[in-house]
């Protein structure tokens, strides 16, 4: 639901590289979950452009298990997000795939990736990226100040949302202008179902992969 106009920003991102908290020499990974129901550029887009502001080693992407706020909808098989997921970003050395939210079962909080990921990367400094409409949701997630202590959020701007970090706590979110896309999983499903062309609006592999697996037809 758009909340704003398109790519508004309720403050100026600071613009210097390397913002958010105070460096502390370990390695630095950010985290990108999504549903991926299907991956696009926006998200790819996002991804890149925060790790090189923030002087990323890494970008892992992480695929929803079951997305509980999703639960309202039809959601493609696991196996299917992840797998576009790997297609998606298998060229880019900085970016990786996990499957930790799909092989634990059940809802998938991000407390639980976060505690996950945590465990597996010590000295590790992890940052969660995700786009201003998920962020204007953070107070309805699962153990809301159990994340802010597991991992420093970024918010990145997304057309027709507004992004703020009113309510979250102070220090813990930065705030980040990404080149703009206007790209949605939904309009992507939309369009395969309609058979408009998903062509440039997802990597080709994408395209390919939804067209073997016959997903979204008849949505
Ligand atoms: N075009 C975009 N620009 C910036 N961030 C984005 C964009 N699309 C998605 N994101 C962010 O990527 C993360 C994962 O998004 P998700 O997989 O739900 O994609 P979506 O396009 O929002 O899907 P859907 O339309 O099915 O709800 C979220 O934090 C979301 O805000
Ligand atoms: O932890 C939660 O309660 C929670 C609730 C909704 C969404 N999230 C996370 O937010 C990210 C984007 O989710 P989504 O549903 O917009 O694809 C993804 O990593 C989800 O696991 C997390």
């Amino acid at each position: 639901m758009p909340t704003g106009p398109a790519n508004e920003t309720a403050r100026a991102p600071e613009p210097q590289p390397g913002n958010g908290p105070v460096r502390t020499g370990k390695r630095r990974l950010g985290v990108m979950g999504g549903t991926f129901d299907p991956i696009h550029h926006g998200h790819l887009v996002a991804a890149s452009e925060v790790a090189a502001q923030f002087h990323l080693d890494e970008v892992v992407f992480v695929p929803t298990g079951q997305p509980w706020q999703k639960s309202h909808r039809k959601v493609s098989p696991a196996e299917d997000r992840y797998l576009m997921t790997v297609i998606a970003t298998a060229e880019n050395p900085q970016f990786s795939v996990s499957r930790i939210d799909i092989d634990r079962g059940g809802p998938t909080y991000t407390v639980d990736t976060l505690r996950d990921l945590r465990a597996l990367n010590p000295d590790t400094d992890l940052f969660f990226i995700t786009g201003a409409d998920a962020l204007a949701q953070l107070l309805t997630w699962l153990d809301t100040e159990e994340l802010f202590s597991l991992a420093h959020f970024i918010g990145v701007t997304r057309p027709g949302h507004l992004l703020t970090d009113a309510g979250l706590p102070e220090g813990g979110v930065s705030l980040v202008e990404v080149p703009a896309l206007a790209i949605s999983s939904t309009d992507c499903r939309a369009r395969v179902a309609k058979g408009d062309p998903i062509w440039y609006m997802v990597p080709d592999g994408v395209v390919r992969y939804i067209d073997k697996r016959e997903l979204y037809r008849g949505e």
